[in-house]
């Protein structure tokens, strides 16, 4: 099972990742002089990314830091491939994978950093990582080339150009893969919306999703007229891309739709449809009705309401009716009356757009996920799983709440063990302070704020309960400090009492609510809680919460209208199937209309955003807020079951520049991740805390021999390991004071240090078992192949003695014997400037030497292998530790020795290099 880990380059090629400790820069951060202090974290990084190292361990967690190389590089000549600045990602991913397939406990990585930091590129890298590690690798994995097809497609919807990042994604997104079997069968990606109000916001300064600039670059004459887009020549024209700037220029823009086009089309969706609908979006938004009169249209919008009713298969009449009525539920019975203010009726029409869109995106995402299934699961590989394993999984998850079970993480319950082996990816929103903060930024904080949360639970709780014990951690104060204050902000939010979001939903219900009330409410409630200020003098709209990434002042007069999140009845019924026969468009809506128990509007109000998806709890009439959290809350509760893995991401500066180190940037950075508080934690304390039967199946491959005794407790077995290790390290002169754990009733609490020393001692072994085995194998080749060899050398000295001619040629060759093509040799002589005939020139001596496939340079540490006398005088004896501290550079085969003082050539064999190999 190793072995195929094993063949992996990465992991027997990562010097830095075993050789790390007191070098500088150090490979981890965790290896930096006890206290780590802020100013050693950024020197290390500073160093590490001027030697093009951009990884860089924090412990078992990863910091990656954004050098913005695709600045410079256009998306085409970006391959995952020969990218080697993610060499640490891919042995982590390794690493949880083993860790998923030898535990079966569901796995998590948690992408963490500020908006343009690299969390969507990273997520990128740990997926094409984990399909080239399983599947047979990606080129046989179609499941790969859809997840990127659903990807590209999804960015293209979802990425608008911010402040902080030319390609920012406004979706949360979570993917489950399915593991089983060494292979995906199925992955699952689900999305957090929260931002399609800038679809039809256009104020200045904000920008439009990347895919319309594409589709008005990329669509060609003929398509153009098809859909109603030819008499428009600028993006400007648009109501909605009027205030927008494109992201990228011309050419790009087309090249990029045509990938989305070909990804579309991969994941099985109508290229044709989809247009339809985007088209018919930026259309209505140049629906204009007269100020003078609601009712009214100008000349130019009825053409394009007409254009509109076309493309969405309704008769403008329709349309006309479904903007400007209003269905009232009254006592007497229905009412149809027309709405009279031309806000009113352009809010409708903002709405229509928007429900078209994000509701497209939605539909494109559940079609791709019935795709990312491979055949083993249809063949049910996993029978209790791999149908509706996604709703049995949110059963269970829903089952436990988020606190309960990060207390005791490390403990899968019987029902966990039900849980297919997942590996969770969690790309979120980065944190965002902008010049005007809305709704939008309250609740994309708040998931930052509930990822912090998750983990200080997790990065800590395992602290606090072994400080418990041992009083050993050093930062229990400030431990509890961040954590106090981030609970403060994330109760001031999401309270189910008196939280912001509850007075706003509050307030929706009501809808007679004023800003300035709710404001006074949320001061009145909150008055004593320091993370909150408001001043009312100054503005009676602003609040500002003070964030554990800093201040924010928001701006809350849009927040009720932003909140509401509707689209009344009279528009949703636009797309009955009475009214419309543009089939995508009536899917749209299936669920409003499908669930209304009287056909024809009622005078309801339905949510924007579509029901389905994770929030499959959430109700038509959940406001935004509302269901945002909703959501939020089930991702966290799906994760907190599982193993996290936290990957931190850095961006190097603030203004996208291709490799450049802003010490600033990083320090505000580190502060905000609490890079450091961490290091710390992990230096100090037994962080690691995983059962005993765990620990057992993870590394009783340690031991040289397993006792076979039936009543060795799994505690006993786990005693051995560690005491093993602990008499291993002891020969290698490593500080065995800094090797921590501790014995609990059910668990092991454990040291960083442990971790690092059982897995750099696993890999040895598992290499050292490698190259036994293929050791193994080669021989059998080379047996096997002997004969038929030996028969081929035996016609080659006949020939050769009896000076055959050289046409006859005896057929001994088998197949299984390689021919040396001359002609082929000769070539690659020419190529390469090589004379055949001449013998190469001895290469220069190496000033180091290679023991476990890792480079140890001099001065090394040997043990004498045997007697070493100089004269008659014995000088070294069997055993003796000596010092090498070159190859001698008068002595061929000879090393330059120094012991006791004395300095003298010794041949090679007789000083050994100190490798764990020769312990064994
Ligand atoms: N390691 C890297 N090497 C090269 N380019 C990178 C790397 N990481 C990120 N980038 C580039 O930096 C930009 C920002 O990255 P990305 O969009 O992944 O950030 P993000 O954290 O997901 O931001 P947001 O939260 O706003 O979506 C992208 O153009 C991305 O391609």
């Amino acid at each position: 099972m190793w072995l195929g880990f094993l063949r992996s380059d990465d992991q027997l090629q990562e010097p830095q990742l075993l050789n790390a400790y007191g070098e500088m820069p150090v490979s981890d951060i965790v290896h930096l002089k006890y206290p780590v202090f802020a100013e050693n974290v950024i020197s290390c990084l500073d160093m590490r990314f001027i030697r093009g190292l951009l990884e860089t361990w924090l412990g078992p967690s990863l910091i990656i830091i954004n050098p913005y190389s695709n600045a410079i590089k256009s998306s085409s000549e970006q391959n995952p491939d020969d990218n080697s600045s993610c060499r640490l990602l891919r042995h982590k991913v390794t690493e949880v994978l083993q860790e998923l397939f030898q535990t079966k406990l569901p796995q998590t990585f948690i992408l963490r950093g500020e908006s343009g930091s690299g969390k969507s590129y990273n997520a990128k890298q740990i997926l094409y990582s984990l399909f080239s590690q399983t599947n047979q690798g990606l080129s046989r994995s179609s499941c790969f080339t859809k997840v990127t097809a659903a990807l590209t497609v999804l960015c293209s919807f979802t990425n608008v150009s911010t402040k902080y990042n030319s390609d920012s994604s406004r979706v949360g997104i979570f993917i489950q893969n399915y593991v089983c079997d060494y292979s995906v069968y199925k992955t699952k990606i689900n999305c957090l919306y929260i931002d399609h109000a800038r679809l039809t916001c256009v104020e200045e300064g904000f920008n439009n999703y990347h895919i319309f600039f594409e589709m008005l670059a990329g669509l060609t004459a003929e398509e153009k007229r098809n859909l109603y887009l030819d008499n428009y020549q600028t993006f400007k024209e648009f109501n909605y891309l009027s205030t927008s700037d494109p992201p990228a220029d011309f050419d790009t823009l087309k090249r990029q739709f045509q990938e989305w086009k070909d990804c579309l089309i991969t994941c099985d969706v109508s290229f044709t449809d989809v247009t339809r609908v985007l088209s018919a979006v930026l259309l209505i938004g140049n629906i204009t009705f007269l100020s003078t009169n609601s009712q009214q249209l100008d000349l130019k919008t009825q053409n394009e309401l007409k254009s509109v009713a076309t493309l969405l298969g309704i008769s403008s009449m329709v349309l006309y009716q479904g903007l400007t009525t209003k269905t009232i539920n009254t006592p007497e019975g229905l009412n149809l009356t027309p709405i009279l203010t031309t806000i009113k009726i352009h809010e409708n029409r903002d709405a229509l757009a928007q429900a078209l869109y994000v509701r497209t995106v939605h539909m494109i995402v559940r079609k791709a996920n019935s795709l990312l299934r491979t055949h083993g699961a249809k063949k049910g590989r996993n029978p209790s799983n791999a149908s509706g394993s996604c709703k049995s999984d949110d059963r269970l998850s829903a089952q436990k709440s988020f606190h309960s079970t990060t207390s005791d993480k490390s403990v899968p319950t019987e029902t966990d063990r039900q849980i297919p082996p997942l590996l969770n990816i969690i790309d979120m929103f980065g944190f965002e302070n902008l010049t005007d903060n809305k709704l939008e930024q309250l609740a994309i904080n708040f998931c930052s704020e509930l990822l912090e949360s998750y983990h200080n639970s997790h990065a800590f709780n395992t602290s606090r309960s072994s400080s418990k014990d041992e009083t050993r951690s050093k930062y229990p104060e400030l431990i509890k400090d961040r954590c106090s204050d981030n609970q403060l902000v994330v109760d001031l939010i999401s309270h189910p009492v008196n939280g912001i979001f509850k007075l706003l939903n509050e307030s929706v219900r009501e809808s007679r609510s004023h800003i300035g009330v709710i404001i006074n409410r949320i001061e009145a409630t909150h008055s004593r809680n320091s993370c909150l200020s408001i001043n009312s003098l100054s503005s009676a709209t602003q609040f500002t919460i003070h964030h554990y990434a800093g201040r924010v002042t928001y701006d809350a007069s849009t927040f009720i209208a932003r909140n509401k999140n509707t689209i009344s009845d009279d528009v949703v019924w636009i797309f009955s199937q009475e009214n419309c026969a543009f089939g995508f468009g009536t899917h749209l809506f299936y669920q409003e209309i499908g669930d209304a128990s009287v056909p024809g509007p009622q005078g309801k109000l339905y949510k924007i955003l579509p029901r389905a998806g994770i929030g499959r709890l959430s109700k038509h009439t959940n406001t935004l807020a509302e269901d945002f959290c909703l959501k939020l809350n089930e991702i966290i509760k799906k994760i907190s079951i599982t193993k996290p893995h936290f990957i931190y991401c850095l961006k190097s500066n603030d203004s996208s520049s291709y490799l450049t180190f802003e010490t600033e940037v990083i320090r505000r950075q580190l502060q905000s991740l609490q890079i450091v508080t961490t290091a710390n934690i992990i230096k100090t304390t037994p962080i690691h805390r995983i059962k005993y039967s765990l620990f057992n199946n993870l590394y009783k491959l340690l031991l040289p021999k397993i006792s076979t005794a039936a009543d060795q407790s799994q505690e006993e077995l786990c005693k051995n390991i560690l005491e093993h290790l602990k008499e291993i390290s002891r020969n290698f002169n490593l500080e065995t004071q800094a090797f921590d754990w501790m014995f609990r009733q059910h668990h092991l609490l454990f040291s960083e240090q442990v971790r690092q020393e059982l897995e750099a001692y696993k890999l040895h072994i598992l290499y050292q078992s490698a190259v036994i085995i293929q050791t193994q194998w080669r021989g059998y080749q080379c047996r096997k192949r002997w004969p038929f060899l030996f028969q081929h050398l035996q016609a080659l000295q006949l020939r050769r003695l009896n000076s055959l001619p050289n046409e006859y040629n005896p057929v001994f060759v088998t197949s299984s014997v390689p021919k040396l093509d001359w002609n082929t040799v000769k070539q690659i002589c020419a190529t390469y400037g090589i004379n055949p005939s001449v013998t190469p020139p001895v290469p220069p001596a190496r000033h180091y030497s290679v023991a476990g496939n890792m480079k140890v340079n001099f001065p090394q540490t040997r043990i004498a292998t045997e007697v070493f006398k100089i004269g008659k005088h014995v000088w070294l004896q069997e055993g003796d530790d000596v010092k090498v501290l070159m190859p001698s550079s008068t002595k061929d085969g000879h090393l330059t020795v120094q012991f006791q003082g004395v300095t003298q050539d010794v041949p090679h064999h007789i000083v050994q290099l100190r490798t764990m190999g020769t312990l064994l």
